[in-house]
């Protein structure tokens, strides 16, 4: 049994106010691709993790991976005591922006939801997404929403740019996220603007994306290479480094793709669609 873990972008991320709990409240607009890391499992005693897949050599298989904390704790919640045998096929790059820990945690809660025939649902899941970093909720259901509190709460929206081709590109920097939320400034640049998602994103920022610029310069010159590439839109996702270009066709993301490739060989690159 096998169950996808799309990669998620921030198609804006405003950050309004540093909270008391050391967390930020945020505003942002999730959105996911049609590519990602895939969790699966097999009868097993126990719970044991394999990893596999290009990016499995920067993880670790021990208890603090989160495919492993979200099978605990989902035991732990429902009671039970079965095991599972799982399989991270770990392809998106670690601390990159693009959530690949929260969809790994989600897509195991999905998965093991089914395999041990709990019928917990989304609904059901949620508060242990919650309990597992903030944007595993949005992960967990998987579809364009707005996110508001640390991005737990969640209005899905309907998305009116599902489709269109996207390219990825990570400059091969692992950035952690409390580090770069530590460098944001606390100035308030205001809310999201409301109407259809590619309005949203026409008026929106990613208030993270000086504050990791400023951990690595790397960020601009990917921006830089992305808006010259024949892409429409470039931003960063997340806290980054991780940057997303949307293209009006296939073909110019595709020649995209290869010029970045021949450009900056050591960038990682994903095309993909947004769904
Ligand atoms: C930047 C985003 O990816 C945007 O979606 C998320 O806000 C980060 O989500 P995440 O990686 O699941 O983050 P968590 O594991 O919950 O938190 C990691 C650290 O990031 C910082 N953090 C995270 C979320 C938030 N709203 N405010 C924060 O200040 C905190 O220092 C926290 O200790
Ligand atoms: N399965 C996993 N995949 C990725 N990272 C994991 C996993 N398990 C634990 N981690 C740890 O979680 C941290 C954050 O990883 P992740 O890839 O989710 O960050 P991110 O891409 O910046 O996510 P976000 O966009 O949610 O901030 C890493 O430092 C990593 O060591």
């Amino acid at each position: 049994m096998r169950e996808p873990a799309p990669a998620k972008l921030n198609l804006a991320l405003h950050v309004r106010e540093r909270r008391a709990d050391g967390y930020h409240a945020l505003e942002t607009l999730f959105a996911f691709v049609d590519q990602g890391d895939v969790v699966s499992v097999a009868p097993g005693d126990g719970l044991s993790l394999a990893l596999t897949g290009p990016f499995a050599c920067d993880l670790g298989s021990g208890d603090d991976n989160l495919v492993l904390r979200a099978a605990r704790l989902l035991q732990s919640q429902a009671g039970i005591a079965k095991g599972a045998a799982l399989t991270l096929d770990k392809r998106l790059p670690v601390a990159s922006g693009i959530g690949g820990g929260s969809a790994d945690a989600a897509a195991t809660l999905r998965l093991l939801d089914r395999f041990w025939g709990l019928d917990l649902g989304i609904e059901g899941l949620m508060p242990i997404a919650a309990a597992l970093g903030s944007d595993v909720p949005a992960c967990l259901l998987g579809r364009t929403a707005i996110g508001t509190g640390r991005g737990e709460h969640l209005v899905p929206i309907a998305n009116d740019l599902a489709g269109t081709p996207v390219l990825i590109a990570n400059p091969g920097v692992a950035l952690s996220t409390a580090a770069v939320f530590a460098q944001w400034d606390g100035v308030d640049r205001g809310a999201l603007a409301a109407g259809e998602v590619s309005d949203i994103i026409a008026h929106g920022r990613n208030d993270l994306t000086t504050p990791a610029q400023e951990l690595t310069r790397d960020i601009n010159r990917l921006l830089d290479a992305l808006i010259g590439s024949g892409a429409s839109f470039a931003r960063m996702s997340g806290s980054g480094a991780t940057c997303f270009a949307l293209y009006e066709s296939d073909v110019l993301r595709d020649r995209a793709s290869r010029a970045m490739s021949q450009d900056h060989p050591h960038y990682w690159t994903m095309a993909c669609r947004l769904t």
